[in-house]
């Protein structure tokens, strides 16, 4: 079988219709690419819209049909300004049409939200000359809203022994029953990589606005350096604790088989990018780390109760609080008699207080402290847990920046630390580790 390349290409690279000839020209440089998965279009300029977030405003306003109207022919402009200017023979006013009249019968978020990437793949298919397979066809959702992980790689296998080329858009699929269900914010990625699965692909590719994974956020480390390699397990750490450049699960699909992913930039398509493998070979005992990443907004609930070490089922009882009022925990550190929560901001939202009197009221403690505003920094690398001086000199570079430390984890897969730090200390701490690792590296 000839080998084939899923190339997904982000809101980024398909903001307009000069966008689009690049992704045109990337498409048709190797007949290898044969499966193009498209986001729905994205920000052309800093402060435009996404295409996504204006569908998540007509939801919001569906109520009041002029608004929603109103926000939609704003869509609708965009796209009709892209197939004008790629002179498509295209009726995509008909698909407009289509859609409004089928959002007052069907109000579901998910329905709205995904016609984004169902516009867009139409008219990418349509410039491309290859065939549009709706994601609904393919990516297939169980009625609980979990993906039928099976099936759709059946589906997936089947259709590309039909077609030759297709273009499949991303970040949503459906029920059998024909019921739209979306995946989480920037869930292309996640599509793209069932796709490569699905189609037994040799190779993931994953079309941006940055040349790869950098060592750092752009929008925080002045022109960071460029990762070439990196391996699913670092790069899932990073992705999940905010470089948004991967969305965090689009690791899993192609994980087992092994398909590598490759980070390209759209805008400078012979730049290598950042190969993504299962594996490979790196110094034992690296001079330097592999990333930092890091998100906001957590609050910490500290517990202190005398003897808790010797108090059987009190960890048990505490987490049974968190899964009641279905909260997901991020971290746990815990000493003889204390044990704090680490918890995101969003996933604590109007449930705080009444946590925390059920903690009160359950497990009697001494007590309970809440400290809100904590940033999470991890800085990931394979090897630099178990190479001397890696910590020391990310401690000393905090220090020096009269950073204040407030918990510190070690996960437990040994590659990455997890630094807790004030909210306003995150980005200059950021750039303090990064700054401090980049001079190792000379
Ligand atoms: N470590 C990192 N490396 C590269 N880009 C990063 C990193 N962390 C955050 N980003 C941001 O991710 C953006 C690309 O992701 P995204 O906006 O989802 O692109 P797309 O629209 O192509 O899917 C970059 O423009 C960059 O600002
Ligand atoms: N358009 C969706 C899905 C997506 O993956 O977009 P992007 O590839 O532009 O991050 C979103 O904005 O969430």
């Amino acid at each position: 079988m000839s080998e084939i390349v899923v190339s997904k290409f982000g809101g980024s690279s398909l903001a307009d219709s000069n966008q689009f000839k690049k992704v045109k020209d990337i498409v048709f440089s190797n007949k290898k690419r044969k499966f193009i998965v498209p986001s729905a279009p994205g920000k052309r300029y800093k402060d435009d819209e996404k295409i996504t977030d204006l569908l998540f405003q007509c939801y919001n306003s569906i109520e009041n049909k002029e608004k929603f109207i109103e926000t939609f022919k704003i869509i609708e402009d965009r796209y009709i300004q892209i197939c004008n200017e790629l002179e498509l023979d295209l009726d995509i006013l008909s698909y407009c049409e289509e859609i409004k009249n089928t959002v007052y019968q069907n109000k579901s978020l998910d329905y709205i939200v995904s016609r984004g990437e169902y516009l867009n793949a139409i008219v990418l298919a349509a410039y491309l000359g290859f065939k549009f397979v709706d994601a609904a066809e393919v990516i297939v959702f169980l009625e609980d809203g979990k993906l039928n992980f099976d099936e759709t790689q059946s589906r997936l296998y089947k259709m590309s022994l039909e077609y030759d080329y297709a273009v499949i858009p991303g970040f949503y699929g459906a029920t059998d029953k024909g019921i739209v269900k979306v995946f989480s914010r920037g869930g292309s990625d996640f599509s793209g990589s069932l796709v490569a699965n699905g189609v037994n692909a040799s190779l993931y590719e994953n079309w941006t606005d940055v040349s790869g994974f950098l060592k750092a956020d752009p929008r925080i480390v002045d022109h960071p350096r460029h990762i070439e390699k990196i391996t699913y397990k670092e790069l899932r750490e990073l992705s999940y604790m905010g470089a948004s450049v991967l969305h965090e699960d689009a690791v899993f699909p192609v994980k087992k088989s092994k398909i590598p992913i490759q980070i390209r930039n759209t805008n400078s398509p012979m730049d290598e990018g950042t190969l993504i493998l299962s594996d490979f070979e790196s110094p034992k005992y690296p001079k330097t780390i592999t990333g930092i990443a890091g998100k906001k907004d957590f609050t910490v609930i500290a517990i202190e109760k005398m003897l808790m070490n010797e108090e059987k089922g009190f960890l048990r009882k505490l987490l049974s609080i968190i899964e009641d009022n279905d909260i997901s925990v991020e971290h746990i550190p815990s000493g003889i008699d204390s044990v704090s929560l680490i918890i995101s901001d969003e996933e604590l939202r109007n449930k705080l207080d009444k946590v925390i009197e059920e903690i009160r009221t359950k497990l009697n403690p001494d007590s309970v402290e809440v400290y809100p505003n904590m940033a999470l920094m991890a800085v990931v690398g394979k090897g630099m847990i178990r190479t001397r001086g890696i910590s020391a000199r990310l401690f000393t570079a905090l220090k020096e920046q009269q950073i204040n430390v407030r918990m510190i984890s070690q996960g437990s897969s040994e590659i990455n630390i997890i630094i807790g730090i004030e909210n306003e200390d995150f980005e200059s701490a950021v750039n303090a580790v990064y700054y401090a690792f980049e001079q190792a590296n000379i």
